[in-house]
């Protein structure tokens, strides 16, 4: 008998690299980047409905439930599968909102390969990909669950397996939208393509960072206080930022000293994601 009800994990991701190559004429920008995973996320449960609504039980500020990427992702699975079935959702949400750590769209992918499940559709990972680049340019990561270099928008993807560091992630209290960081007129859009791989060490440049200081001091300073201890870097268009330390006792340390006045967390980098590990168990 299969299950019907799975709890699954939706991990945060971090941008070890960013460079933007170009604007397209549909206003998107090429990008190359470098995905990991990190150990730390949301949980999302389902349970089957046999009545085919779908239903997100947690509420969002500021997100009505139709606008939800768990339920668009949901919906769009469902109208293109022409499954029957629906499913009752909620969610234990701890990643910050606008953080740069790509929480909407792992809970769209999550959603998919969960309900990929739960409905028994038998897709595959090509197919979900697909339709979750059709949700949100980081969408598609999140479903083949390895860390990755990536190009175009972020939908070509390249397996890799750098260091798995434990990070201090400093969440500034702010929200940033991507959509406002790409159409800033200062935005570097002429950075050169790497073309060699794997890529070189020293290419871990954020070209967002630039704009992002500029227009969040809460930004600015969270680089600069975790910038004495490690290398501090923007992940994705912020606002989180992050290092990388050889333990976590170490983490643990400067964390301590930097969250008396900033929230932040420690987790362990990962290439196979938390996601993809907990339904490699399930079968
Ligand atoms: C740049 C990254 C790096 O991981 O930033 P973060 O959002 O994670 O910070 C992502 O690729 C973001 O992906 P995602 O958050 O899914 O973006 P989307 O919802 O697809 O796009 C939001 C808006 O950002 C702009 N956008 C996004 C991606 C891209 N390659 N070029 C763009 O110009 C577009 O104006 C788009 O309407
Ligand atoms: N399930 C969801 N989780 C987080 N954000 C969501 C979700 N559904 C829709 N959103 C919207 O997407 C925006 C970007 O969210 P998120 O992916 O967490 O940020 P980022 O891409 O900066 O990591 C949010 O500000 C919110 O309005």
């Amino acid at each position: 008998m299969p299950a019907n009800r799975l709890t699954l994990p939706s991990p945060a991701k971090l941008n070890l690299m960013l460079h933007i190559l170009g604007r397209r004429e549909d206003g998107y920008h090429e990008l190359q980047t470098m995905f990991q995973f990190l150990d730390y996320g949301d949980e999302i449960t389902y349970a089957l409905r046999d009545d085919g609504v779908i239903q997100l039980h947690t509420e969002f500020a500021g997100v009505p439930h139709d606008s939800n990427l768990i339920v668009k992702a949901a919906k769009k699975l469902q109208e293109q599968s022409g499954c029957s079935l629906g499913v009752d959702i909620w969610i234990e949400k701890i990643l910050p909102m606008g953080g740069g750590i790509g929480g909407g769209s792992s809970n769209a992918a999550t959603t998919l390969l969960g309900l990929n499940h739960l409905w028994q559709l038998g897709w595959d990972e090509d197919r979900l990909a697909g339709l979750g680049l059709t949700l949100g340019a980081d969408v598609p990561v999140f479903v083949r669950g390895h860390a990755a270099f990536a190009e175009g928008v972020g939908e070509k993807l390249t397996p890799v397996d750098p260091e798995e560091p434990w990070y201090l992630v400093l969440v500034p209290q702010v929200s940033v939208s991507t959509a406002e960081i790409f159409s800033d007129p200062l935005l570097t859009r002429n950075t050169p393509p790497i073309k060699v791989r794997p890529v070189p060490k020293g290419n871990s440049r954020n070209d967002c960072l630039p704009v992002v200081t500029r227009r969040y001091p809460e930004v600015r300073n969270a680089l600069n206080l975790l910038g004495k201890f490690t290398e501090a870097k923007l992940t994705g268009t912020g606002s989180c930022v992050f290092g990388g330390f050889p333990s976590k006792a170490e983490a643990d340390k400067v964390s301590a000293l930097l969250t008396e006045t900033l929230t932040g967390f420690v987790a362990k980098g990962s290439n196979v994601s938390m996601l993809h590990r907990k339904l490699q168990s399930l079968l």
